[in-house]
């Protein structure tokens, strides 16, 4: 079994929750870990599960304009400065038809900031054809550049291994 996993991130907290999903992950699988400008716009057909995830910018998934005022906000480079994850999910698109696939996000929890580019990608990626195996997960940041809140990357740990357990038995041949 094998997953691929695609984070995009401004400031590094979606990469290292990226991080401990795939080592979630990586008790059942072998995971491909790809930053969204270095993943592949063909996805292989050996890659039984998708997983994606970006930060929570204006409601949904990032644009060009929200990047820019990230990179504003910025002391240092942005983890991803070229292309985000809405633009890798229209580019990969065809090859992503029929796959297994689960997205997650970071975002800040108040009130006043609802939406979630977790939601806002499974929901592209429905209507691309791909099969959703759990609900959009949102990982918490107590602030724009963070960091993230306590607990949260061992709970992205804990998703991963959630995520390949239900693949695995989804995939498992039947028993005779
Ligand atoms: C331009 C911009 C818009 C944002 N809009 C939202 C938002 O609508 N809702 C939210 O919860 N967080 C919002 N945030 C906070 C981001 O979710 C936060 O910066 C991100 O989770 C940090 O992850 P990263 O370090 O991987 O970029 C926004 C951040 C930026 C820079």
């Amino acid at each position: 079994m094998h997953a691929l996993v695609v984070y995009e991130s401004m400031f590094g907290n979606t990469r290292a929750v990226a991080e401990a999903v795939s080592s979630g992950l990586a008790t059942r699988m072998t995971v491909d870990l790809r930053e969204v400008g270095a993943a592949p716009d063909e996805v292989d057909d050996g890659v039984d599960l998708v997983v994606a995830g970006g930060p929570t910018h204006a409601f949904s998934m990032s644009r060009p304009g929200t990047r820019r005022s990230a990179a504003d906000q910025s002391e240092g480079p942005l983890v991803s400065p070229g292309r985000g994850l809405r633009e890798w999910i229209e580019a990969a698109g065809p090859s992503l038809r029929g796959r297994a696939v689960a997205t997650f996000d970071t975002k800040i929890p108040k009130a006043y900031l609802p939406g979630s580019a977790a939601r806002s990608a499974l929901k592209r990626l429905r209507r691309l054809g791909c099969r959703p195996v759990a609900p959009a997960e949102n990982f918490i940041v107590l602030g724009t550049t963070g960091p993230m809140s306590d607990g949260e990357t061992d709970r992205a740990t804990r998703w991963g291994e959630h995520l390949a357990g239900i693949e695995l038995t989804r995939t498992a041949p039947p028993r005779t």
